[in-house]
């Protein structure tokens, strides 16, 4: 039986959300989440004044440290009816792929403009620095589908808000995404279902 087969599809929304907040409630007190903190390089003034910029190329030069952060991710979301993982351009597809594939999910590249061929549709947003829109393929999801959105960090949020009303009504929002105490990685984590 395949990872969608086998999964608890059928608890609806109270359910995803109580087995999703019990997840990120563990992931607290996990002992992986100081390691994974702690290999993201902060720099700050980049790219401009006044920026801390979370550099997780650091972390992806730590294989061990790596395999957590996205263990961390597959533990979470394994076993919850995810059908997709979107991940967003560019560093979203440093971690998306590797957990849709350990979650038997498919990967959904939300890109910049003008890099699908087919049909797309489009989200703009604004950036700590900057404009910018995000552009999936149309098709790509199927209605119902619970997806999962994949980052690196959230920031203003913008990013995700625009990668959320990209691909629907979203559901549930992890505590963990409010709690800029936690790595920036992890932060980064939302379930929303499609209309
Ligand atoms: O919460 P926000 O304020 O929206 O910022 C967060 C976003 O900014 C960064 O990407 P960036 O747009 O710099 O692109 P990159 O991944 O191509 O470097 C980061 O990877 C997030 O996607
Ligand atoms: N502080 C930050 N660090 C890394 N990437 C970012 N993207 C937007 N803000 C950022």
């Amino acid at each position: 039986m395949g990872e969608q087969e086998s999964e608890s599809g059928g608890g609806g929304v109270d359910m995803v959300t109580e087995q999703a907040a019990a997840a990120a409630a563990k992931d607290a007190l996990d002992p992986r989440l100081q390691g994974i903190s702690d290999a993201i390089r902060v720099v700050p003034h980049f790219p401009k004044p006044g920026i801390m910029f979370n550099d997780i190329t650091a972390l992806l030069l730590r294989p061990g440290v790596f395999k957590d952060a996205v263990d961390m991710f597959v533990e979470r979301y394994r076993g919850m009816a995810i059908a997709a993982v979107a991940g967003i351009e560019a560093r979203g597809f440093m971690f998306g792929p590797a957990i849709a594939l350990a979650i038997g999910a498919k990967f959904i590249p939300l890109r910049k403009p003008g890099k699908l061929p087919g049909e797309v549709i489009a989200e703009g947003y604004v950036l700590e620095y900057g404009t910018d829109c995000l552009e999936m393929h149309v098709g790509a999801i199927e209605p119902g589908e619970r997806v999962v959105v994949v980052d690196d960090l959230v920031a203003t949020g913008g990013t995700l808000s625009a990668a959320i009303r990209l691909i629907g009504e979203y559901m549930f929002v992890s505590p963990l995404a409010n709690n800029i105490v936690q790595i920036s990685f992890l932060k980064s984590s939302f379930i929303i279902n499609t209309p």
